[in-house]
C-alpha cells in the first residue's frame, strides 16, 4: 500500500475512533472531490481551447494519470507508473517521432491533463465507490474538450472498468474493445473484491459496455474465466493458439456499427523477457512486436486507450518496462 494511502487508513482510524460527526467528514470530502475534479476540467478545457485554436485536429490523445494499485491481488506498484511512463515518454535517450511518424511535441498528436489525485482522495477516506465514480468523471471532462481522447495511464488494471463506463455512456452506447494481456480479468470478484483487478471486465460486460470483446494474450486462466468469458460471449484467444491466429489478430477491423474502439493493454500481456516490471510474471507471452504489428495493422476508430499494471518497483534499473509501457501508450495515439 503506498506511503499516502497507509497514513490515509490510519488518520481515518482515529477519525472513527474519536466519533467525529459523519457530516463533517462528508462535507470535507465533496470539497475535495470537486476541487480534484476542477482541476481536471480546467487542464482539459486550456488544452481543448489551445487545439481548437490551433486546428487541424480531429482526435487528438490526452493523457490522464490513474495512479491506483490498491485493487491489485498481489503487488500494489502500479500506483507509482504514471510519472515513470511520462518520464519516459519523454526521456532524452529516445525520439519524440514515433516509428509511425507521430510528432509526440506537436499538441495537436499528444497532450496531458495530469493525474486523478487517488491517494490524496484515500488519505481523506473518500471509499471505491465514489474513486470510481470521480475516475469516470474525469474522464468524462476530457471528452467533452473536443478533439481530446482520454489515453489513461495506470495504475492496475481495476480502472479500465470506471474509464470504459465513462466512455460508453458518454458516446451514448457500448464500443468494441481490443484487451491485450495475459489473465481475462473477468472474475466474478476476484478475493471478494467486484472493484479488483481481475473483475474489470465482468463489470464492463455486465454494464453492457461492450459489444465485442477480444482478449488477446490470454495465458493465465482457469475455469472461472472459461465459463465468465463463455457467459458473456468474450472471444479469447490464448497464447497456446497464437501461431495459428497471429494472421488474424494483426489484420483486425473492428468497431463498426457501434460507437468507436476502446484498448486496454496490460503490459503483463507481454513475454517478462520484454516487460519485466509487472506485478504477474507470466512466461510465454507476446514479443513487443507482436504487439505493434497487432496495433499498427488495427482498422478502427480508437475512442479511448489504457496502458495499466506496469509496477515500477518491479523493474530493471535502467527502467526497460518504464519505455516499453511509454512505447505502448505511443503506439496507442492513433489519431
Ligand atoms: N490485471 C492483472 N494483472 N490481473 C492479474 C490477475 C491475477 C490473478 N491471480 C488471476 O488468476 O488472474
Ligand atoms: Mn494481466
Ligand atoms: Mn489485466
Amino acid at each position: 500500500m503506498s506511503i499516502i494511502a497507509k497514513r490515509g487508513v490510519h488518520f481515518m482510524q482515529k477519525l472513527n475512533a474519536a466519533n467525529v460527526p459523519a457530516a463533517l467528514l462528508e462535507n470535507g470530502q465533496r470539497r475535495v472531490i470537486d476541487a480534484s475534479l476542477t482541476l481536471i476540467r480546467e487542464r482539459a478545457k486550456l488544452k481543448g481551447e489551445l487545439l481548437r485554436a490551433l486546428g487541424g485536429s480531429v482526435a487528438s490523445a490526452s493523457l490522464l494519470g490513474v495512479p491506483l494499485g490498491h485493487n491489485s491481488s498481489f503487488l500494489q506498484g502500479p500506483a507509482f507508473a504514471p510519472p515513470r511512463i511520462r518520464e519516459a515518454i519523454w526521456c532524452g535517450s529516445t525520439n519524440s517521432t514515433t516509428e509511425e511518424g507521430k510528432e509526440l511535441n506537436d499538441p495537436r498528436v499528444l497532450t496531458d491533463v495530469g493525474d486523478v489525485p487517488i491517494q490524496e482522495l484515500r488519505d481523506c477516506g473518500v471509499d471505491d465507490d465514489k474513486l470510481m465514480h470521480i475516475i469516470s468523471e474525469s474522464v468524462k471532462l476530457v471528452m467533452e474538450e473536443y478533439p481530446l481522447r482520454p489515453l489513461v495511464l495506470g495504475g492496475d488494471h481495476s480502472i479500465s472498468f470506471p474509464v470504459v463506463r465513462a466512455v460508453s455512456e458518454k458516446l451514448g452506447g457500448p464500443v468494441d474493445i481490443l484487451h491485450l494481456d495475459a489473465h481475462p480479468d473477468i472474475y466474478h470478484a476476484f478475493e471478494g473484491n467486484k472493484y479488483s483487478h481481475a473483475s474489470s471486465f465482468a463489470r464492463i460486460m455486465e454494464g453492457g459496455y461492450a459489444r465485442r470483446l477480444l482478449q488477446v494474450g490470454i495465458r493465465s486462466i482457469n475455469k472461472e474465466g472459461r465459463e465468465q468469458g463463455q457467459r458473456f460471449g468474450v472471444e479469447q484467444y490464448e497464447m497456446r493458439t497464437f501461431s495459428r491466429d497471429r494472421q488474424m489478430l494483426e489484420n483486425l477491423k473492428l468497431g463498426e456499427g457501434v460507437k468507436g474502439v476502446y484498448i486496454s493493454v496490460d503490459v503483463d500481456c507481454l513475454d517478462p523477457a520484454f516487460a519485466p516490471g509487472v506485478s504477474h510474471i507470466e512466461p510465454g507471452g507476446l514479443s513487443f512486436r507482436d504487439v505493434l504489428n497487432i496495433l499498427h495493422n488495427l482498422q478502427a476508430d480508437v475512442v479511448a486507450a489504457d496502458v495499466v499494471e506496469f509496477n515500477p518497483q518491479r523493474d530493471t534499473v535502467d527502467g526497460m518496462t518504464a519505455m516499453v509501457a511509454a512505447k505502448l501508450a505511443d503506439t496507442l495515439i492513433t489519431n
